[in-house]
């Protein structure tokens, strides 16, 4: 299932600060492939997978996934589509407070509809892979930026989105952990055939990617679109 921007103009902020994050973008990102999203501080990315995820009505333009206009569907239906459909991987992590690391991608499944049960050694696996095994039953309140981004990493993994849009996986991670992250992102969106879209700065996530976007050149329109 692909995922396409087309025209879209997004602007922010109100009166004197109010700014054109996105003008006109067209932009499609395939399946199964892993989409670097590059560009300066301030080019867009974040506006983008916001934009790309739902989570922001655009002013102008549509959003196709699968072909279907997601940005003209109800505040409910994108709600639904965002629960259901949609994985997110921001830095703030966007946990719930007070639950340990499992607790947190047994309680999105739970929400997802699954059973806790069915899912427990999927989410184990998950959170061994992305380094954190050793922590399962730490709370995430506790734990630092970096680790808290990677069990949101874990818990979008589990719940296997059509779409991932994860900002910036490596930027709090040791250059070890990053590369290991990235293999994992990557197998994964080949594995389920998720449409991945990772905003970064990061060259190990440029290497790995099997596309890369660059939000500068999107802009001035020197980049055809994929
Ligand atoms: N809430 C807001 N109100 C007004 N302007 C905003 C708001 N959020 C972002 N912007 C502006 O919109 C533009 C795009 O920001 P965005 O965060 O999407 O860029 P980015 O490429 O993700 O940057 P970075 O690499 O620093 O994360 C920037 O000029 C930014 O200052």
């Amino acid at each position: 299932m692909s995922l396409e921007l087309l025209d879209v103009t997004v602007r922010l902020g109100r009166g004197e600060s109010r700014v054109t994050a996105l003008s006109e973008l067209t932009v499609s990102f395939a399946p199964a492939a892993l989409t670097a999203l590059v560009g300066p501080s301030g080019s867009g990315k974040s506006t983008l997978l916001a934009v790309a995820g739902a989570l922001l009505r655009p002013d102008a333009g549509r959003v196709l996934l699968g072909g279907e206009d997601i940005a003209g569907l109800s505040p409910a239906e994108q709600a639904r589509l965002r629960r259901e459909r949609i994985g997110y991987v921001f830095q703030s992590g966007n946990l719930l407070s007070g639950l340990t690391a499992l607790e947190q991608l047994l309680a999105a499944a739970s929400v997802a509809g699954r059973s806790p049960r069915a899912v427990r050694a999927r989410a184990t696996e998950l959170l061994s892979e992305v380094g954190l095994g050793h922590r399962l039953r730490h709370r995430a309140d506790q734990m630092s930026g970096g680790e808290r981004q990677r069990i949101a990493l874990a818990r979008a993994l589990l719940l296997e989105p059509d779409v991932l849009l994860v900002d910036e996986p490596t930027a709090a991670v040791d250059r070890e952990r990053a590369a290991g992250l990235v293999d994992l992102l990557a197998a994964t969106t080949r594995r389920h055939g998720c449409v991945t879209v990772v905003a970064t700065h990061d060259p190990v996530v440029v290497d790995a990617a099997d596309h890369v976007v660059d939000m500068a050149r999107l802009r001035t329109g020197a980049d055809s679109p994929l």
